[in-house]
């Protein structure tokens, strides 16, 4: 007997019509945004600044970013998971008798249709449950309902639960596979001698997809099918979840392999989780009111034009401003300027909003207020500097986003997270910590993840049965962060809102000065051909060009001079000023703006900062927020006089690196002779902090102790050369790259490896104290750290020679000074002088090779750091601080090799290393390791004992350790002469 006959069924089998929703488009350019009576030819007129609903910027990118775009498409989803699962429900009961008014569909009236159809949800629902249920999948397609829920909930909520890839990816397999399965069961119950009333009584529970594959797949292999279904299912959970290794219970590890079983179970837990991953939330989005807190002014006036708050937002060159005396005096947001037009010496001022001039909203002569101003910049920098945006729409290529995260350090703000379309800071529930998905497994053994030594990165890291098919590995990447995958980044709120900044800077005071510096060159026969003021938070930058013929070094020998005359601490004369042929004059402002920390972290553009170890260190003299990648520096030296604020930079440096690192990515050695400076950061101890084994204190204050860690931090430098080498990277991204992807081997002692940045609060004490001890360690690790990720931030208020000596000067080029008390401080800082006249409380010159920049640097006072570090502290965290490798000999020196060693902390394999290292000629760890077969920490000890012993001789970096003993008679011969 035949399969029970089907109407209407596949007619249209394949077609798809409900596939992910269109996005909307942009509306198309509005000819309303041009004004109406504009020439069509005439000069270029910027658009009109965006105001309404709807951004005023046509560009479908825009629309994309916006926002209210994302929610719309949210709820779409939401409200369609809702719809189909009332649709679906109503089909059980309603469908059959639907199935006529569906297929009748053309021949009969719309209304008609719909009167007749029985669905809950009426025609549509009929139709929508048909198509799914009875010409698809099935009941299958119930599947369907999760999948749309899910992608509403990610879009509307920007939560970082779940990959969109993932779910599609299960959700999809589901409904096919077990729309095959029913089909399967239909179509046998179909067959001759089965009941037919039945079977076709069943057949919507396979849906016509399942059907028709069911029927292809029986005729081909029969009873095979029921196989081929399973083992495709097997594939599947296989590949999808990960399984690389099945513990079925048989027997138990014997103990020599014990530990090897823990790090394995304890691999497949993060290899487990590391499937899981979700999208990372990034530290908190820049506040919306950022961007207007940082409105722009501009003023030109006849031969002077002033730049007031103009910070980060630089969509478009200005156009061309109006003339001064066709400009009313506008005022820029919170600045204090009368609207009165001044003249003096001839040159008239006048005030521009930025934006509304970026935005071509200010025509000649008409008057701006100062809202207006705010609203206008507001909606201009928004409109050009919304976040990167690559919108992860359901359909589109989940494998594309699954399968090659940027590594971990470039992950956190990726621009493919939709967590990362926020236009405002997250809402707290969206930071909420989520637990770690755990169904990738077959069968595990976990030890707590809290047990788990936080320094044995290897021991955490990916299951890679047999290394050498490392290429082969499934495509899930490792997830460092996913110890701490509840780890939340702390949020802006906690630091102090200082609310808008303020301009401190009179019309009155900026004329005044204009006046003084024009009459005193004057005195001096010095005419200038235009002068233009750039406000910024701590100083004014006056921009003069001078007349034709007028020599440079004449100006910046009236320094002085000008300086008295205006009366004013701190002029800096800049002659001329880099890339430009004008000679500034800072001038300090009667009052000074404070920077906060807040209003720089919740900057765009730290926010959106790809950098590997962002800081966000104030703002420039025009207003822009200044972030600098310490990764790229590679070190940092920093020095001013005491009271100037230093500390204050200190952990602004912190906190930024604190806000964009995760605990994984990032661990400081915090070395502080002062001993009260920077205690507060003992709180993040389990969190960020490295330290020695065996000591209680993770942060040091102890001479003798920072020479140990300076050497300890030799030799974790030393062996990561050994692991970079083995790896075949050239640097530590290349490294955790590879690692992240699984391609290297972690029972090679290959590991994830964090950023290290050894903070010195004091160098001068050290180097009074211990002199060469601390001096070589920190040469050796300016030198070379680099490229393994440790990084040295080294401050100091005694900028003297014989702190600051020539070998630390050559490899630290990034200095930053701030107020010293002489010139020569200033040289032997920065090589120049300047940093005797900044004005101290956070006024600072950053010097990168060549270029110097004046930054105010942002202010962040102790409660707000501890806040930070509380919000840190209190969350879950390693078990301990991240361990250095220990210094043999706890008062020796670790590299000189010269001491006995207590022959009972010998380790058992020691000989057997030696005769290894000398067999082979070559001094390294990986290949203990490898001969060995020991972990990663083990083989590091034992160099550093061969070491001890005279086998192999000190790290040289990136080579390998010289082995000292030729042959193995003589290494025999030694090992004899060892104490026992
Ligand atoms: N960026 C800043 N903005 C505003 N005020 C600041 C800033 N930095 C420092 N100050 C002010 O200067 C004071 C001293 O700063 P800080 O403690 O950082 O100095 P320091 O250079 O570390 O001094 P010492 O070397 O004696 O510890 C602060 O208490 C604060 O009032």
């Amino acid at each position: 007997m035949d399969a029970a006959p089907r109407p209407n069924r596949r007619n249209e089998p394949r077609d798809t019509p409900a596939s992910a929703p269109e996005p909307a488009r942009p509306a198309a350019p509005r000819a309303a945004n041009v004004p109406k009576g504009a020439k069509p030819v005439a000069a270029p007129k910027p658009p009109r600044a965006p105001r309404g609903p709807l951004p005023g910027a046509p560009q479908l990118l825009s629309v994309l970013r916006d926002r209210r775009f994302h929610l719309f498409i949210g709820f779409g989803f939401l409200l369609s998971s809702l719809y189909l699962t009332i649709a679906f429900t109503s089909f059980l009961f309603t469908g059959h008798a639907d199935q006529s008014v569906v297929g009748s569909l053309g021949n009969t009236p719309l209304k008609e249709a719909g009167q007749e159809s029985g669905n809950w949800l009426g025609l549509l629902g009929a139709w929508a449950a048909e198509l799914f249920i009875y010409k698809l999948f099935g009941i299958a397609a119930f599947a369907l309902i999760p999948v749309v829920f899910f992608l509403g909930y990610k879009i509307v909520f920007r939560t970082a639960v779940g990959s969109v890839s993932y779910v599609l990816a299960l959700g999809l397999f589901s409904m096919a596979w077990l729309s095959v399965l029913l089909g399967y069961v239909v179509v046998t119950l179909a067959t001759p001698g089965a009941d037919p009333a039945l079977a076709h009584r069943l057949d919507f529970l396979s849906g016509g997809v399942g059907f028709e594959m069911a029927s292809w797949l029986d005729s081909l292999i029969g009873w095979g099918t029921v196989l081929l279904l399973a083992f495709i299912l097997i594939s599947f959970v296989v590949f999808f979840f990960n399984v690389t290794s099945l513990n079925l219970g048989f027997g138990s590890a014997s103990g020599a392999d014990a530990d090897e079983d823990a790090a394995l179970a304890a691999e497949i837990a993060a290899e487990q989780a590391a499937a899981a991953a979700a999208s990372k939330k990034p530290m908190a989005s820049p506040e919306p009111q950022a961007s207007a807190a940082s409105s722009g002014a501009r003023v030109e006036a006849g031969g002077m034009e002033l730049i007031n708050r103009a910070p980060a937002p630089k969509p478009e060159p200005a156009p061309a401003l109006p003339v001064a005396d066709e400009l009313p005096l506008e005022v820029a947001p919170g600045a204090e300027f009368e609207p009165a037009p001044t003249v003096a010496d001839g040159l008239a001022l006048s005030v521009t909003p930025l934006a509304a001039a970026v935005a071509g909203t200010v025509a000649a002569g008409a008057t701006t207020s100062a809202g207006t101003g705010v609203a206008a910049l507001a909606a201009a920098s928004a409109a050009a500097s919304g976040p990167a945006f690559s919108f992860e729409l359901p359909v589109a290529e989940p494998e594309a986003v699954e399968i090659a995260p940027a590594p971990p350090a470039a992950t956190i703000p990726t621009p493919l997270s939709l967590a990362d379309l926020a236009d405002g800071p997250l809402p707290a529930a969206s930071l909420s910590p989520q637990p770690a998905t755990s169904n990738q497994k077959l069968e595990i053994t976990v030890p707590s993840r809290d047990d788990l030594d936080p320094n044995a990165g290897a021991d955490i890291a990916a299951v890679a049965d047999e290394d050498e098919d490392a290429d082969a590995m499934p495509n899930v990447n490792y997830d460092p962060t996913l110890d701490l995958s509840r780890y939340v980044y702390p949020t802006l709120d906690l630091l102090n809102d200082y609310g808008i900044p303020k301009a401190q800077v009179t019309k009155e005071e900026l004329e005044a000065n204009k006046d003084r510096i024009v009459e005193t060159l004057g005195h001096y026969g010095i005419n200038i051909a235009s002068i233009k003021a750039t406000i910024g938070p701590t100083v004014t930058l006056y921009e003069i060009v001078p007349d034709v013929g007028v020599r440079i070094s004449k100006i910046k020998s009236l320094e002085d001079d000008i300086a008295l005359s205006l009366a004013a601490l701190g002029i800096r004369i800049i002659a001329p000023i880099p890339g430009k042929g004008t000679i500034g004059i800072e001038v300090p402002n009667t009052k000074k703006e404070m920077v906060s920390i807040r209003s720089v972290l919740g900057s765009e553009k730290f926010a959106r900062s790809e950098m590997d170890l962002p800081i966000a260190f104030g703002r420039t003299i025009t207003n822009e927020v200044f972030v600098a990648d310490l990764a790229k520096m590679p070190h940092l030296l920093m020095a001013g006089a005491t009271g100037q604020g230093k500390s204050v930079g200190l952990n602004v440096i912190l906190a930024s690196l604190l806000y964009k690192r995760h605990p994984a990515q990032l661990k400081f050695v915090l070395v502080d002779p002062k001993k009260v400076e920077l205690s507060i950061f003992n709180k993040i101890e389990r969190h960020f902090l490295a330290k020695l084994p065996d000591t209680e204190e993770p942060i040091i204050t102890d001479t003798k102790k920072v020479v140990h860690t300076l050497n300890s931090l030799c030799m974790e430098m030393d062996r990561r050369y050994d692991l970079l080498k083995e790896a075949g990277c050239r640097n530590l991204k290349e490294y955790n790259h590879k690692f992240v992807e699984r391609r290297l081997n972690p029972k090679k002692g290959h590991r994830y490896l964090p950023f290290i940045v050894l903070v010195i609060d004091e160098l001068a004490d050290l180097m009074m104290t211990a002199g060469k001890e601390v001096e070589t360690p920190i040469a050796r690790l300016a030198q070379l750290a680099r490229a393994i990720g440790i990084h040295l931030i080294v401050a100091t208020q005694r900028p003297s020679v014989n702190v600051i000596t020539g070998i630390i000067k050559a490899n630290f080029p990034c200095r930053i000074s701030f107020k010293v008390t002489s010139k020569i401080d200033s040289r032997t800082i920065l090589d120049t002088g300047g940093a005797d006249q900044l004005i101290g409380q956070g006024d600072m010159l950053f010097s990168a090779g060549s270029d110097l920049i004046r930054v105010q640097c942002a202010f962040i006072d102790t409660p707000e750091v501890d806040r930070v570090c509380d919000y840190i502290g209190e969350q879950q965290g390693y078990s301990d601080a991240y361990l250095l490798p220990e210094v043999a000999g706890a008062d020796g020196d670790a590299g000189s090799g010269n001491e006995e060693m207590d022959p009972s902390e010998r380790d058992s394999m020691f000989e057997e290393a030696a005769r290894c290292i000398v067999l082979h000629q070559q001094g390294s760890t990986s290949l203990i390791q490898r001969k060995l077969k020991l972990g990663y920490n083990r083989a590091g000890r034992l160099i550093d004992q061969l070491q001890h012993a005279g086998i192999v001789g000190p790290f040289e970096g990136s080579k390998a350790r010289e082995v000292l003993i030729p042959d193995e008679y003589q290494l025999e011969q030694l090992l004899n002469s060892l104490p026992k």
